[in-house]
């Protein structure tokens, strides 16, 4: 098994014309098939009993899962639009203002536009730069909800308590940055921040569609959970691979250190320099990390090489990609450039539990609890 995708599809297409599929439960469907490991896990065993298109119903929506990069390609062909759409999710249509963000929104006008919006108006690279301070500040406000997200357990009271309480947060935001734009002079920061582009927009955008206040509060959560989420799992498991392979980390941070040395500051302009470091885990023995694979490969993850796409592919596939890489690249090295690792209790390397939790991001079961010794770069004092 090389590659595995599942595309959603809510067609409703005869069961003839549908490719095979497991043996299904009258209301579950296939669901009981998945409720028992991980998904990815028993989704290849499935695919390599059932061959490399399948058809899978969980609860009213039909699913292919496609189990190489062929199929895939030639799927997306004839299925594209169908599967721009999302699954149905409670926890998103409660606390995404009734799926008024981007990464929920119905595939249609209104989600064109706001995928416009967000790449040419949030994720460009001019207003990166300008977004860090409010990225920093929000999350710290935000994290402590975004944390509680797990706990809640699929109840609908729950979530709309939760709900509750993280509107008037985003709503405090709003107000106060409609209060520093009618009173410029008490405002030190002169740069727009992510909410302020919203607000103007909402404001003078000319838009097509309006946007509306529970937009905006939606596609902050977006830019706040999505983008904050994935990217700190990937630095998680990066980090995890390293240290149970001290081989791996110790390439990546001789890299890292023959990079910044000389000035001992790890900025972004010196990233492309980095080539161990664009690592990932996919692939030909795909459950084991080796970085070495991408080296001279032709193979990249921006969606068209259907062997790896870590940031999905087609209409919907992420618009935060540069920034989502930027980020996870310059995390990895500092923590590389600036310290050494080690495991606590003298645990061997080779026990670290690489357990997966079950969850869209795929994080770790267990946190990561290391040992980290600073360095001192030889330049800089
Ligand atoms: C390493 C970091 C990241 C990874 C691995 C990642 C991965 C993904 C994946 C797999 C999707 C679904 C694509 C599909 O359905 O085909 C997605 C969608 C999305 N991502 Fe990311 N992402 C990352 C960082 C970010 C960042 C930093 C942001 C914004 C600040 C972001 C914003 C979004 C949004 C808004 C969507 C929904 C797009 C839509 O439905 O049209 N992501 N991401």
């Amino acid at each position: 098994m090389v590659f595995k995708l599942q595309m959603r599809s809510n067609i409703n297409e005869s069961p003839k014309s549908l490719p095979p599929a497991p043996w299904k439960l009258p209301i579950l469907g296939h669901l009981h098939l998945l409720m028992f490991s991980l998904p990815c896990h028993r989704l290849t065993e499935l695919a390599k009993k059932h061959g490399s298109l399948m058809h899978l119903q969980l609860g009213e929506l039909s699913h292919l899962v496609v189990s190489s990069p062929e199929t895939a390609k030639e799927v997306m062909k004839t299925h594209d639009t169908n599967f721009a759409n999302r699954p149905f999710l409670l926890v998103a249509e409660i606390i995404l203002y009734n799926f008024l963000d981007i990464g929920f929104a119905p595939y249609g006008g209104h989600w064109r536009q706001l995928r416009k919006v967000c790449t040419l108006e949030l994720l460009s690279t001019k207003r990166e730069q300008s977004f860090r301070s409010i990225r920093e500040e929000q999350y710290y406000r935000s994290v402590s909800f975004i944390k509680l997200l797990p706990v809640i357990s699929g109840r609908r009271a729950k979530f709309e308590r939760f709900h509750h309480d993280l509107d008037a947060m985003l709503q405090s935001i709003i107000e106060e940055h409609r209060s520093s734009k009618a009173n410029p002079k008490d405002n030190n920061d002169v740069t727009d921040d992510l909410v302020d582009v919203l607000l103007n927009l909402q404001d003078h955008g000319g838009l097509e569609f309006p946007l509306t206040t529970d937009n905006i509060k939606a596609v902050i959560l977006d830019m706040l959970i999505v983008g904050t989420e994935t990217s700190s799992a990937a630095v998680e498991w990066a980090m995890s691979e390293m240290i149970k392979n001290p081989k791996i980390l110790e390439k990546a941070k001789a890299e890292v250190r023959q990079v910044y040395d000389r000035t001992g500051d790890v900025n972004e302009s010196d990233l492309h320099k980095l080539k161990y470091l664009k690592d990932s885990n996919y692939w030909n023995e795909a459950e084991s990390f080796n970085p070495e694979r991408f080296i001279n490969s032709s193979v990249d993850y921006k969606g068209t090489n259907f062997e790896f796409i870590p940031f999905g592919a087609g209409r919907r596939r992420c618009p935060g990609m540069s920034y989502g890489m930027a980020t996870v690249e310059l995390s990895l090295a500092q923590l590389l450039y600036h310290f050494d690792w080690k495991l606590p209790n003298r645990m061997k390397n080779e026990d670290l539990d690489m357990t997966k939790a079950f969850g869209a991001s795929g994080r770790r079961k267990r946190d990561l609890y290391l040992i980290l010794i600073p360095y001192h770069p030889p330049c800089v004092g």
